[in-house]
């Protein structure tokens, strides 16, 4: 999420062009200064996401998945290239880019319901208190949590905490959802459970997804399109894979077609014995 620095951005009152794709990565490259020179992170990114896409990143361990992330949340800037946002150029964090982290980032003091109420309150400051209210609970009833409102973080099972995580990225309409292996915690029904909430807030809401994943599996199942990336240094997108399965998605289905197994592979063999990573 977001964070303190939420501001009100001229970004959402800018309209999506047909035609031209919602967020641009056009050669965006980072390079970090350390105590034995500059290390170069990413080098040449090129990624055009249309408008409601839904996108999963998956790469080793290091190779700048999260630098990427971090770049298009605006909580870093690139060394060079540019990163737009229906054709303006991403600058300092925004409610138009809402992020989403594993560790699920709440505050440990307040409720799920104050939880979400800080964000909304600070990206609405003129909507009335009821009228905010009403924005939380909506949101709570979304990720089904309606029960839990009144519960602090350390009352909730891992679970809940990701759904109150997600329901205050998308309390304020983000264009763009940016979730950084957002299950990577959860236990494997929790994780699935999770991944079909998400696949309906997605269909009904149709904002643009960005997720990073280790799971090769959770991206074939809920993506568009996976986007591989090769080992760092100097990393950058080594293929993107277009995921033709039909929607609504189906798990059990998508399991037994023999498609599902070929990009499997594909992804495997990508990771495994092309960008082969040696600590892996
Ligand atoms: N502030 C920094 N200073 C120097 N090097 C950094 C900094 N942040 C990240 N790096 C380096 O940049 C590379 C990419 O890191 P990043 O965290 O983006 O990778 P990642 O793919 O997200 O990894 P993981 O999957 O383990 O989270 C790594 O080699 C890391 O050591």
């Amino acid at each position: 999420m977001t964070g303190s620095r939420l501001s009100s951005s001229a970004l959402s009152s800018v309209p999506v062009v047909p035609g031209l794709p919602l967020l641009s990565l056009q050669n965006v490259g980072k390079t970090y200064p350390t105590s034995g020179g500059s290390f170069v992170a990413l080098e040449n990114v090129n990624l055009e996401v249309g408008s409601g896409e839904f996108i999963c990143l998956i790469g080793h361990s290091g190779c700048g998945k999260s630098t990427l992330m971090n770049m298009v949340a605006g909580f870093s800037t690139p060394t060079c290239g540019s990163i737009t946002l229906k054709g303006q150029p991403v600058g300092s964090p925004g409610p138009d880019r809402m992020m989403v982290f594993q560790n699920y980032s709440l505050l440990p003091w307040l409720t799920a319901f104050e939880n979400i109420y800080l964000v909304v309150d600070q990206v609405y400051p003129d909507k009335s208190h009821a009228e905010k209210k009403q924005i939380v609970q909506e949101h709570l009833d979304l990720v089904g949590l309606s029960e839990a409102a009144h519960k602090r973080p350390k009352q909730l099972s891992g679970g809940m905490k990701q759904r109150v995580a997600i329901a205050r990225a998308l309390s304020i309409r983000p264009e763009v959802l940016l979730l950084d292996e957002p299950f990577g915690a959860l236990d494997a029904i929790t994780k699935e459970e999770l991944q079909e909430e998400l696949l309906a807030i997605w269909r009904d809401h149709r904002c643009t997804v960005l997720m990073i994943t280790h799971d090769i599996d959770e991206a074939l199942y809920l993506a568009d399109r996976v986007v591989m990336m090769t080992n760092g240094p100097a990393a950058h997108i080594g293929e993107i894979l277009t995921i033709p399965f039909d929607r609504p998605r189906i798990r059990s289905r998508i399991m037994e077609m023999p498609e599902f197994y070929e990009l499997r592979n594909y992804a495997l063999d990508f990771l495994y014995r092309r960008f082969a990573h040696h600590e892996d």
